[in-house]
């Protein structure tokens, strides 16, 4: 009947369904092109296992967010089964991720206004990002591993109570293996263990990723334990306190069956750190490479920023008085667009779609950069352009197709404190020091072309960080 009519969709072949229409360089690219052909709302077959494939702003939030509650699990897939075996918050479902979505996003919020805790952590650490780009003296860079570890300090500052030296031999593993875990996720032959499972053990990224995720529990846990010996009722140093602190209310009131277990505040505790550090480090990269590679852009965030700050330190509450700074930085995530497709859903119900049937349990890719550079919401998709949050009086303004968190139930737990992160460590840089290509290179061989690992990266590129003082 019209009621199960099947989203339309390229025509699969046996065994590799529609693997060859797919370029696996830019494969959100493809589909956005397939977009074009087939509608909003398409299937395809990634070998043997089918995907349904929402474009564009009006379909993804009408599925994302008025229809949060059929569109809202994450798809379990058998290496995220591997990683977390349903505990955590980003790869997790049904009551369990509720319990600790809700309790991650109150214990962020309550960090956030004890109004120092967040904002003078980021500042802090401010202090020490500027301080290796002084130590450069204008010599060439190439913008990659500081930017990690000040990220992913942050992350730690909210999680573990204390931030990391760059040169910590543990701490950079920590990164440098979080980043290795993310990437095999990603890798082809991972994707072929997910449609065949009994591959595992044969498959070399399989091994590691096992290899890796037990090492990065064992270093997690070797944390958790320091702060369980030291653990004061009376005063919350972190997220993980937090989370001890409610298990223990919750065991001297004799309930022992909660979701609040050693395993949902090991892979909660995982999920921070993999969520928070590569995200906005690779955010950050890209404003960088912007500012280098669009010299007259820079020069307008440059006078803002001297003109309304000078040389205080820079805070959040300057934000509102810094409408183009804001903008660029708005600009960046929207075209950098650094997490394509999101994160995998799949449907929880049988669910009818713009007119088209979609079964319980369907994956379903919600195609960001189809949003992000959606014909239909933005002036000019495809420029780097801060006009698009700035109205004709140079005052900043939301845009509703802006969705780098993605939206409705499954939103990103972070976002506004990635957004507070991204500014201050943007501004402050920008306050500090001018960037510009290396010497012999113009800004025209600055290439924007990302590569996709498990975000979509600039190319490793040198740049310059000069003094401004
Ligand atoms: C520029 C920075 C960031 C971007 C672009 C980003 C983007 C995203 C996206 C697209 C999702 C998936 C939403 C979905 O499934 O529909 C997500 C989920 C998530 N993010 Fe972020 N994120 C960023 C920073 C952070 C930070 C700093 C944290 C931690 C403090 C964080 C924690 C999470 C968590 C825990 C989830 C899972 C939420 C859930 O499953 O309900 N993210 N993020």
């Amino acid at each position: 009947s019209q009621e199960r009519r099947e989203p339309p969709g390229p025509r699969p072949l046996p065994v590799f369904g529609n693997l060859f229409q797919v370029d696996l360089k830019r494969p959100d690219q493809s589909l956005f092109n397939l977009s074009k052909k087939y509608g909003p709302v398409f299937q395809i077959y990634l070998g043997l296992k089918k995907v349904v494939v929402l474009a564009g702003y009006r379909t993804v939030k009408q599925a994302l967010v008025n229809q949060a509650e059929e569109f809202g699990n994450i798809d379990i897939s058998p290496i995220i089964y591997d990683f977390n075996q349903g505990h955590g918050i980003a790869l997790a479902n049904g009551d369990s991720w509720k319990e600790m979505k809700r309790f991650a996003l109150t214990t962020l919020r309550d960090f956030g206004m004890g109004k120092k805790m967040s904002e003078d952590l980021i500042i802090e650490e401010c202090g020490y990002l500027i301080k290796e780009f002084e130590q450069l003296e204008g010599e060439t860079f190439d913008r990659s591993q500081t930017i990690d570890y000040a990220s992913s300090n942050v992350v730690s500052a909210l999680t573990f109570g204390k931030r990391f030296d760059y040169e910590d031999p543990i701490f950079q593993t920590m990164v440098e293996r979080n980043h290795e875990t993310l990437c095999l996720i990603g890798s082809a032959s991972i994707q072929l263990y997910n449609l065949i499972p009994w591959l595992g053990p044969f498959l070399k990224n399989w091994r590691d990723f096992m290899k890796n995720m037990e090492d990065m529990k064992a270093d997690i846990r070797k944390l958790i334990t320091d702060l369980k010996e030291t653990l004061d009722p009376e005063v919350c140093r972190c997220f993980i306190d937090a989370f001890l602190i409610r298990k223990k209310h919750l065991e001297d009131s004799d309930i022992i069956d909660s979701h609040y277990h050693d395993e949902n505040l090991l892979f909660s505790v995982i999920n921070f750190f993999g969520a928070g550090t590569e995200t906005t480090a690779t955010t950050l990269k890209w404003s960088l490479l912007y500012m280098a590679k669009f010299p007259h852009i820079q020069d307008r965030v440059q006078e803002e920023l001297s003109r309304v700050v000078g040389s205080c330190q820079i805070q959040i509450d300057d934000r509102k008085n810094l409408p183009y700074t804001n903008a660029v930085i708005h600009e960046t995530q929207r075209f950098a667009n650094i997490g394509p497709f999101s994160v995998p859903h799949a449907t929880t119900k049988d669910v009818t779609l713009q007119g088209y049937f979609i079964k319980k349990g369907t994956t379903v890719l919600t195609l960001l950069t189809s949003v992000l550079y959606d014909e239909n919401e933005w002036e000019s998709p495809h420029s780097f352009n801060p006009s698009h949050f700035l109205d004709d009086e140079g005052k900043f303004i939301r845009r509703d197709a802006f969705m780098p968190f993605s939206a409705g139930r499954r939103a990103c737990l972070g976002e506004s404190h990635a957004k507070m992160e991204l500014f201050l460590f943007f501004a402050s840089l920008l306050q500090n020091f001018h960037f510009i290509p290396p010497p012999g290179v113009s800004e025209d061989d600055l290439d924007l072309k990302p590569v996709l690992g498990c975000t979509l990266n600039p190319k490793p590129q040198q740049l310059c960080a000069v003094l401004r003082r």
